[in-house]
């Protein structure tokens, strides 16, 4: 059953019908109520204020849950637009560079291209050679590294995890009543247009029941979700710019797949309002607010997020979202209060 809807989704000819797709833009608009129901009053955390900057206040969040996959969350795009593209920018230029691992292989790529793939792809003048490098990063892990062919964390393929997205998850877990998780380990994926990614559970994480939190930017997803096993029949979602997914309890260890992403007719990455909520907080007379935004700071590159406002820094992050998607996709790793893993038996 999962197999046949991600042929069926991926399909360029005939392309798939997408009217059964589960649409959190429109909920009403889909026939799918039956499925989604809005979680407003039974979210725990929706008072919380002070978000980290680039976040909405929990109080405007639409967050849903999935009738018939219990345990899948998703929060319909909670960021700002300037605090999309701080995370845009922080996933494509900062991310894919040392201490963290990323896919690219130094048989087939230049050093350079390997230490910093981000400036060696904006300063390369050839255009098959810059096609090249833009398509071929595909991921860059975080924290506990993911081992590829053993499926096994261990520290010594640990570095330290990101500040700024721990201190996100921790709030977002915060706020949906997952106070205890701890962001220890991520895999930023990229997706070029017509990339796939195709089904899998994500098990290799000694702590399985700790939710697994998911963020996408850019271009449009259609996302499978499924059961335990790949006889259930799958639910295809869309995940749009900004769109937070939770895979928590019952659904943490489900099958699920990328099938299909697409151009989207909104790229509200690149409509920054004149007037931005986090802007007016760094006014003088917001005194309180402003004590709050500094600490923030603290876990944030302020310099990139201020120079993300600015359209000829923006140019670059434009052209390659406009046919590529990006998923953050956030573990805890170790069991609650457990420090470190256990050494491998020798
Ligand atoms: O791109 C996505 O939405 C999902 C990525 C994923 O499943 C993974 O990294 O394990
Ligand atoms: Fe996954």
């Amino acid at each position: 059953m999962f197999k046949e809807a991600f042929k069926y989704y991926k399909a360029k000819w005939p392309p798939p019908d997408l009217n059964g797709v589960i649409d959190f833009e429109e909920p009403s608009k889909t026939n799918h109520e039956s499925t989604l129901v809005e979680l407003q009053d039974n979210v725990p955390g929706l008072h919380l204020s002070f978000p980290p900057i680039g976040l909405q206040p929990p109080q405007s969040w639409r967050c849903y849950a999935l009738k018939s996959h219990p345990g899948i969350l998703v929060i319909r795009n909670p960021f700002t637009v300037h605090g999309q593209r701080y995370w845009i920018a922080r996933s494509l230029r900062d991310y894919p560079r040392a201490p963290n691992r990323i896919n690219l292989n130094e048989n087939l790529f230049a050093s350079d291209a390997i230490k910093d793939w981000w400036n060696a792809l904006q300063q390369c003048d050839d255009k098959d050679e810059a096609r090249r490098l833009k398509i071929s990063m595909r991921w860059a892990t975080l924290g506990y590294h993911h081992d590829w062919d053993t499926k096994v964390y261990s520290e010594t393929m640990h570095t330290p995890f990101p500040q700024d997205l721990s201190n996100l998850c921790q709030y977002i877990a915060t706020v949906l009543g997952f106070a205890d998780f701890e962001a220890q380990a991520a895999i930023v994926n990229f997706y070029p247009i017509g990339t796939t990614l195709s089904g899998h559970t994500d098990h290799s994480e000694p702590n399985q029941t700790a939710p697994l939190f998911s963020f996408s930017f850019g271009q449009t997803a259609v996302f499978l979700i499924g059961g335990t096993t790949r006889e259930e029949r799958p639910s295809a979602l869309y995940l749009r710019s900004g769109d937070v997914l939770i895979m928590s309890q019952q659904s943490r260890l489900c099958y699920h797949a990328v099938p299909r992403v697409m151009k989207t007719q909104e790229e509200p990455w690149n409509n920054l309002p004149a007037d931005d909520a986090d802007e007016k907080l760094m006014k003088p007379e917001r005194k309180k607010l402003r004590r709050d935004f500094e600490d923030n700071s603290n876990v944030c590159d302020m310099s990139l997020y201020r120079l993300v406002r600015d359209d000829s820094f923006w140019l670059p992050y434009m052209h390659y979202l406009n046919d590529s998607r990006i998923n953050i996709n956030v573990r805890q790793v170790l069991p609650s209060g457990v420090k470190q893993l256990p050494l491998p038996p020798s």
